[in-house]
């Protein structure tokens, strides 16, 4: 398998080049350059295996040859086995109709397990069989980095640096990062929001003379084995639910946009989605270029489902590529002009958008009154960005006959804020994390400046 950028103007590379680099060097992302299909018969034959036999056969086809059956076998088997439930992403059904996907039963509790905790094995895998080291570089919200740091700690060859926005990630979310003493993971609280600190990652794969040499690789989901581990959870779902024999849909709470660029994936490569929901929070960016057309950058807003607070959404480059025909000149104009205006997709590409995907935006009250009424309902108690999925649902279905999958994407132990505002004491921390507010915790705060965190990297590596 090779894979191209969208801006079309860096190297084509095979699967292990795509997984040790991040953003391409035109800037773009990397995405395959054919996308394999599953027949009728395949997908059919998916139904009832277990999770880990559904994620070799969706994901082989990406990694080709690059990994022995054998070894890729015991990647997927031994990522999995961190996972506290034995369906890995159970469906818990709500009503006669809507269930939600459970994405939070990995180590650090949100969706970002899936896929960081395979990206981990897959680099160790690679840089060892290289002899080579290489520096991790990652912006979080809060969820990427405690999963990328519990999936990369016990790398011998990787150095793992986690800007996260200071103040703004919930306490929870940040001494699952800084309370991680390891030699070779550091935290650094960017003085800015998560898109300074996404635009700093970004700028160092730019410019990576500060490296000398060594190699950088990201783990957010502009990595393409972020996008194709989350691929394998639509897939097991819909089978779950009937496909190929019936359609689903599915309502995904969306910013940076890498977990609804698998759904739509998955459906790419056959499996029958009727309709995708983005839903989001007031940092709307996926919600205004679907409905009106505008795709600009808004001041960032703090809301109650932080790990949303995001305006640059990454990933809508790769469903744009695919929107406007694999056409990169296209892309790249579009993206070109987001940086420096508002902007608006051509009339085709927008049409295609519209009709497949819907969009909701919940706002911090709505939050809080969908995670009394979910309870109340359904006796689940949603994280606040989960709830943020659960009213999008409701509100813009297609339809009350196709199955709706709402991604529950993180664990409400993690947001404090929201359950307690909302009525609750508390949702509790499993067993292992108990004592996770006693922690030492470690971290340095920097300014949002690219020349800082850089000479801070150069001089913490091993
Ligand atoms: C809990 C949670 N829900 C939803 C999202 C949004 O996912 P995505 O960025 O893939 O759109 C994130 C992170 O971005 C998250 O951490
Ligand atoms: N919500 C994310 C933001 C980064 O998104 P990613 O999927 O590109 O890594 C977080 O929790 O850090």
């Amino acid at each position: 398998m090779r894979y191209i950028s969208t801006r079309g103007q860096a190297p084509a590379l095979n699967f292990e080049e795509v997984v040790l680099t991040g953003l391409a060097e035109d800037g773009g992302l990397y995405v395959p350059e054919e996308l394999p299909q599953f027949s009728h018969d395949e997908l059919e034959a998916m139904a009832g295996l277990p999770y880990t036999e559904v994620a070799f056969r969706v994901m082989k086809p990406f990694v080709g040859d690059e990994i022995d059956d054998a070894t890729f076998r015991r990647l997927i088997e031994e990522t999995y086995g961190t996972f506290k439930h034995a369906a890995v992403t159970p469906l818990n059904q709500l009503d006669h109709n809507h269930w939600l996907l459970e994405l939070f039963h990995g180590p650090t509790l949100a969706f970002k397990d899936v896929a960081l905790q395979l990206l981990g094995r897959l680099l160790d895998h690679f840089l060892a069989r290289r002899g080579e080291k290489g520096v991790i570089m990652g912006a979080t919200s809060g969820d990427t980095g405690s999963a990328a740091i519990e999936g990369c700690r016990h790398c011998d060859n990787l150095d793992i640096f986690i800007l996260h926005p200071h103040n703004r990630v919930s306490p929870v979310q940040r001494r699952q990062m800084t309370t991680v003493l390891a030699e070779n993971v550091h935290n650094i609280a960017i003085e800015g929001n998560f898109d300074d600190a996404q635009a700093i990652v970004k700028g160092s794969f730019a410019d990576q003379a500060f490296l000398r040499g060594t190699r950088l690789i990201a783990v957010n989901s502009i990595n393409w084995a972020r996008i194709m581990a989350q691929i394998v959870y639509y897939v097991a779902a819909g089978v779950a639910l009937g496909a190929p024999h019936r359609e689903v849909s599915f309502t995904v709470p969306s910013a940076n946009f890498g977990n609804l660029f698998a759904g739509y994936m998955a459906r790419r490569m056959g499996l029958p989605v009727k309709q995708f929901v983005i839903a989001t929070n007031a940092n709307d960016i996926l919600h205004r270029t679907l409905t009106e057309n505008d795709f600009s950058k808004r001041e960032l807003q703090a809301t109650l489902a932080p790990s949303m607070d995001i305006v640059v959404s990454s990933n809508f480059e790769r469903l744009l590529f695919e929107a406007y025909g694999r056409n990169s000149t296209a892309v790249r104009e579009v993206l070109e002009r987001f940086q420096r205006e508002p902007a608006a997709l051509a009339d085709a590409p927008l049409a295609e958008l519209r009709r497949l995907f819907a969009s909701h935006r919940v706002d911090d009250d709505t939050i809080l009154e969908v995670i009394r009424e979910a309870f109340g309902a359904t006796g689940e108690l949603l994280d606040p960005h989960t709830a943020i999925g659960y009213r999008a649902a409701q509100r813009a279905r297609s339809d009350d006959t196709t199955p709706m999958i709402t991604l529950a994407t993180a664990h409400p132990a993690k947001f404090e804020e929201a359950v307690v505002r909302a009525g609750f004491e508390g949702a509790p921390l499993p067993e292992a994390m108990q004592d996770l507010m006693a922690r030492e915790e470690r971290y340095d705060v920097l300014p949002a400046e690219l020349a800082a965190v850089q000479r801070f990297v150069a001089e913490h590596r091993h």
